[in-house]
């Protein structure tokens, strides 16, 4: 395998989530947002953050005023204002939205120039000429203004097939004009990895400075992005968790981490890269889009294993089944006990719950137990609360918190403030029996009231817990409402939070399974 020499020193490493990836849709950036995810990016240590456009709308140009004055100070990064080529038939000097690239006052402006002559005829509606005109008159008075210039060359990979000639003379007149990095953009997405190379060495042979802008339509924008690097260029632009227009960006920590962690090419301190996790998290609650959780490097299955036989062997060794140590990017290893698993995996799991399964019997009996359990429909994949319980059980280890001697709910169509459901719960905890009646808003809520009542007198720390999430799944898609089904329910007492699973034909009878095991491993814990 061939390892290219080094990067550069001069390698720029160049963020367009704020720009490009607010074009995603469903995204929508205030400034606030937009501050602290910029703060976030710079934690990363990536070189440039291009900001958004300033001009185009109220909020980005409050962003590059909020900058402007202070509330914005990165310590490796350099914010860039993005904009675009001055109107046809006018002069950069009156173009207000040139104007407006300068009035951001960043160091460094970024503008998207038309490379591909179909959309300089039919788009901009102008000559092959003015456009060479418009791309030379915008940088050269961007850059007597004291900035540095950056030119993406929009399409250029379908202009270039269309009429290399004149794709090239974009870069030549950009790179002329003094932009100090001309950066080809596959703006549609539509490349593949190994047609990179001939074009990026074509525009390589102009001598200037070129950069990496992939999307992702053909789901080769990281692959592209690399074959870009091998090809010559000394920029890559992508974004935070891929976000951006239709199919996303170039994910640029990906990128990041392929270049580092494969390459060995210093681009972010290693300090950095080990944050990427909680930084593409962080983003992630601030743009509320949830992260893939099968995201590369980040995700939170990145190195996570299921597969009993992956287990057996990363028993032995961790790297034998994983291409990176997950510290690298501040991930973390997992294993999933499903009926996929074998004893290592069992064993693994326990380990990491704290119980020395070492004991193959007691390992085999507990892997049997999942499968069996699975095959009636509970899932213990995320269910850790559950299957520690289970574990538990098979190991002996019996926990007498408390005794439920009956408990029932009715739901009625009644509106009160109460809520519509009423329960009753009848245990017996340390030695006293307790019953209590719930009111709530539907019958797991009125479940909840009513088992919390019921244990308080009893551990009064029942208090903290939270249910927090629910979900319900249909198992036996074939049948109607008399479906088996198996409910997930999350609880919290402030401090942890934890998953446990119920099944049963009844979505009642399942979601109390499911609580009754969450309120007994929330004691366990807390006692
Ligand atoms: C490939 C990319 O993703 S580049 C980034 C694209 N991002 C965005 O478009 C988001 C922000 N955009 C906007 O807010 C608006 O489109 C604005 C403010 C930029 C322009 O809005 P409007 O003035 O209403 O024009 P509209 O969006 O309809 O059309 C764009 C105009 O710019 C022209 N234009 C397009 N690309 C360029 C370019 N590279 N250089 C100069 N002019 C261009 C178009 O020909 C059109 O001109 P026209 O007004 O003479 O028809
Ligand atoms: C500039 C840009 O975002 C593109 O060409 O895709």
């Amino acid at each position: 395998m061939t390892i290219p020499p080094a990067a550069p020193d001069t390698f720029h490493v160049y963020d367009t989530t704020l720009r490009d990836g607010a074009q995603q849709e469903g995204m929508q950036l205030t400034v606030h947002d937009k501050l602290r995810i910029a703060r976030y990016l710079d934690q990363l240590g990536v070189g440039y953050i291009e900001g958004g456009w300033p001009g185009a709308n109220p909020n980005d140009t409050a962003f590059f005023a909020a900058a402007a004055e202070g509330q914005l100070t990165l310590r490796n990064a350099t914010l860039v204002a993005f904009g675009a080529t001055r109107k046809a038939g006018t002069f950069a000097a009156d173009d207000p939205q040139v104007q407006a690239l300068l009035d951001a006052k960043t160091e460094v402006v970024c503008i998207v120039a038309k490379s591909h002559d179909e959309h300089v005829l039919r788009a901009l509606r102008t000559t092959l000429a003015e456009n060479l005109a418009m791309i030379a008159d915008t940088v050269s008075h961007l850059v007597a203004h004291g900035r540095r210039v950056f030119v993406d060359a929009e399409h250029f990979f379908d202009g270039y097939r269309a009429n290399p000639e004149y794709a090239l003379e974009v870069v030549r007149t950009a790179a002329d004009a003094g932009a100090e990095v001309v950066v080809l953009c596959d703006t549609n997405g539509g490349m593949l990895p190994s047609w990179m190379a001939d074009v990026v060495s074509a525009a390589a042979q102009i001598g200037v400075d070129l950069g990496i802008h992939c999307h992702n339509d053909t789901g080769c924008a990281v692959a592209n992005t690399v074959a870009a690097v091998e090809a010559g260029v000394m920029h890559v632009q992508g974004t935070v968790n891929e976000y951006g227009e239709r199919t996303g960006n170039a994910n640029l920590v990906t990128v990041i981490a392929n270049l580092q962690l494969k390459y060995g090419w210093p681009l972010v301190p290693p300090s950095a890269l080990a944050e990427a996790t909680r930084i593409t998290h962080a983003i992630a609650g601030i743009t509320n889009l949830p992260l893939s959780n099968r995201q590369p490097y980040v995700g939170s299955s990145a190195f996570a294993h299921k597969a009993g036989l992956h287990a057996s062997a990363i028993k032995v060794d961790s790297n034998l089944y994983q291409h990176i140590d997950p510290m690298l990017v501040g991930n973390d290893m997992r294993m999933l006990v499903s009926d996929m698993a074998g004893r290592a995996s069992v064993q693994m799991k326990g380990s990491s719950l704290g119980y020395d399964l070492s004991n193959r019997d007691l390992a085999a009996r507990i892997t049997e137990a999942v499968k069996a359990r699975e095959l009636d429909g509970y899932s213990y994949e995320s269910a850790d609360a559950s299957f520690e319980l289970l574990l538990r059980s098979e190991m002996g280890l019996t926990d007498e918190f408390f005794e439920v001697l009956a408990w029932r709910v009715f739901t009625t169509h009644e509106v009160k403030p109460e809520g519509d459901s009423e329960a009753t719960v009848k245990l017996r905890a340390k030695g006293i029996s307790h019953i209590l009646v719930g009111e709530g808003h539907g019958p797991l809520n009125a479940l909840d009231v009513a088992l919390r009542g019921a244990l308080t007198p009893a551990y009064p720390q029942v208090d903290n817990f939270e249910l927090t999430d629910f979900r319900v799944r249909i198992l036996d898609q074939g049948h109607g409402t008399d479906a088996i089904v198996r409910t997930l329910i999350d609880l919290t007492d402030g401090e942890r939070t934890w998953t446990t699973v119920g099944v049963g034909t009844n979505v009642i009878e399942a979601s109390w399974e499911a609580l009754y095991d969450g309120y007994r491993w929330g004691l366990l814990k807390r006692d």
